[in-house]
């Protein structure tokens, strides 16, 4: 059962992104259902998840994986009923499980109903629904988002005879959010889920809700306005919901959406994410202390959600041009695995499949300041296909046996929506659920064991302050996470090389390193430097524990 009475929840729980598409199908047509979702809640309560997140499941004709919708209030048919999400749902609350949607706010399909009405003339009631011009000059030099695609944020409309303003593909209509019945809507399709149950929303594209002539039509004054209204709305009428802002935005700037700790719950640390993955090229931990530090202080009640990967490409839109050459340098060797301003790869690809890398990627995930959130297939460290086109190569079926379809689906192999992972380097039949469950071994237990480490310090790691500390050892990230009387003391050696670290420990004179998975005590700290070493690519959580009767 969820505990409906903590309303801080969200600053304490492990959170993973799946679309009901791809994680399993139970009817055997080849695409994933809510059915198949809610006989698969087992395997996340076990993986230790206390929070899914779903990627749109509305009504939509799927030219932009459904976050092109075409009806707000009903779901797409292939994924199952109304009562099947209920279901769904109920069985997730009663195993502890919440759930939060995305809600796609800044547009819509040009097939929805509303933009059919709005491109019948100039005087139908919808057609100030969307944001029309007679030239395509105006909000001159907004950045494009989807630059392989799109030319221009406006697109003709050959039957008003006008441009309408879309900020990602021309089959997205954006909303006009000075018309106050679309903000009315908006907020009525809010109620609707969440009366229903849901636990919050991911809110897709939040900066760009508003345009106005000479800004960059991102972040403006009236998008905060409307985001505070709708977190008004919440708290009143759904107390323990929350919002977690897409904000794909420089630190200053993303830091906005927490607004006075009145706007949004949670915000995506997108500052941080590149920076890890340029840190470790790097092999040096400044980018990451760097980016933490801007990205800090943020008021009490609210969080980061922090990520390593995601069902987009990794994007490289908030990061300088030298930041952006080393990521493709490192990471997009083949021009086919770059898309737009960014890497369409999964994480495992990423790293060339290494272990060590692996490991210590979710190690910094569940300790650095911030929630953390899985993409869905990282714990079986799934591959993906560079051919598929968009950004569907990482949105393959999960990856459950070895069986047909890998255990996904029943049905013959030419239906399934997406052909499953078959790269001998990353094939089903070894990275699996089961075959990785059987594995003591295996990446899957190990997340799940150093999961269950970080609940038992869930205060210090979900709320704790950082405090970063310098051995005179650039290669290696080192910080101390503090609650109250709780330390954590955290080292990531970013580099593929063994290396050491002195730290300067001696406030904590007399206090124990234990080393937190396998509960083994390092030597005292004294008042000489503590010396430290770290194979390559190599990490350590210990708890600073006092030594019975004090300092020494
Ligand atoms: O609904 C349109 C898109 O909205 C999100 O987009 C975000 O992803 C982009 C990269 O694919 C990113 O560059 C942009 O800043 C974001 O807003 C959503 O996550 C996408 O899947 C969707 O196509
Ligand atoms: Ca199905």
């Amino acid at each position: 059962m969820i505990d409906r009475t903590n309303l801080l929840w969200y600053r304490d729980a492990v959170y993973y992104e799946l679309h009901v598409k791809s994680f399993y199908d139970s009817n055997n047509d080849g695409i994933g259902d809510f059915n198949g979702l809610r006989e698969k809640l087992d395997y996340l309560k076990g993986l230790g998840i206390d929070c899914v997140w779903l990627l749109p499941f509305y009504k939509s004709p799927m030219r932009d994986d459904g976050y092109d919708i075409s009806d707000y209030y009903s779901i797409q048919p292939e994924y199952g009923t109304i009562q099947d999400f209920r279901k769904f749902l109920d069985e997730a609350h009663d195993m502890g499980i919440r759930v939060i949607a995305d809600l796609v706010l800044n547009h819509v399909s040009d097939q929805h109903p509303w933009f059919q009405e709005a491109i019948k003339s100039r005087d139908s009631p919808y057609h100030d629904w969307f944001v029309w011009s007679d030239t395509d000059q105006k909000y001159k030099g907004v950045r494009i988002i989807f630059i392989d695609t799109e030319k221009s944020n406006w697109t003709w409309e050959p039957n008003t005879q006008q441009y309408y303003w879309h900020r990602f593909y021309s089959h997205q209509p954006d909303l006009n959010y000075d018309n106050p019945a679309v903000r009315e809507e908006i907020k009525n399709v809010v109620r609707f889920w969440l009366r229903m149950g849901l636990d919050g929303f991911r809110c897709d594209a939040v900066p760009y809700l508003f345009e106005r002539e000479g800004t960059s039509c991102e972040n403006l004054p009236e998008t905060h306005q409307y985001f505070k209204e709708l977190r008004r709305m919440i708290d009143e009428e759904f107390p323990g919901c929350i919002l977690l802002a897409e904000a794909n935005q420089w630190p200053t700037e993303a830091k906005q959406y927490f607004g006075n700790g009145d706007e949004f719950h949670m915000a995506f640390n997108f500052p941080l994410m590149p920076r890890i993955f340029i840190a470790l090229a790097r092999e040096n931990a400044f980018p990451i202390e760097d980016i933490i530090k801007q990205t800090l202080p943020i008021p009490e009640n609210c969080d980061w959600m922090i990520f390593l990967r995601n069902h987009d490409e990794l994007t490289l839109e908030m990061v300088t041009d030298e930041e952006r050459d080393i990521m493709f340098s490192e990471y997009a060797k083949i021009p086919r695995m770059r898309l737009n301003l960014g890497i369409r790869r999964r994480l495992a690809p990423l790293v060339d499949n290494d272990r060590a890398t692996l490991e210590l990627l979710h190690a910094m995930l569940l300790t650095l300041p911030g929630n953390p959130i899985l993409y869905y297939g990282d714990e079986i460290n799934m591959g993906d296909n560079i051919y598929l086109g968009d950004r569907n190569g990482v949105r393959t079926p999960m990856q459950w046996s070895a069986d047909r379809n890998a255990g996904f689906s029943k049905c013959d192999p030419e239906m399934l929506y997406s052909p499953v992972i078959t790269n001998p380097n990353y094939h089903y039949e070894t990275f699996n659920v089961e075959a990785q469950s059987r594995l003591q071994t295996s990446f899957l237990n190990w997340l799940k064991r150093i999961i269950r480490v970080r609940k038992r310090y869930s205060l210090v790691l979900g709320r704790g302050e950082i405090e970063f500390l310098h051995g005179g050892n650039e290669r290696v990230l080192a910080y101390l996470r503090k609650y109250g009387e709780q330390r954590m003391l955290c080292l990531f050696n970013l580099s593929k090389k063994p290396t050491y670290l002195q730290l300067d420990l001696k406030e904590y004179r007399g206090y124990t390193p234990v080393e937190t998975i396998s509960q083994e005590p390092f030597p005292p700290i004294g008042e000489l430097p503590y010396f430290f070493t770290l194979p390559g690519r190599a990490y350590f959580w210990f708890e600073l524990q006092q030594t019975q009767g004090g300092a020494q």
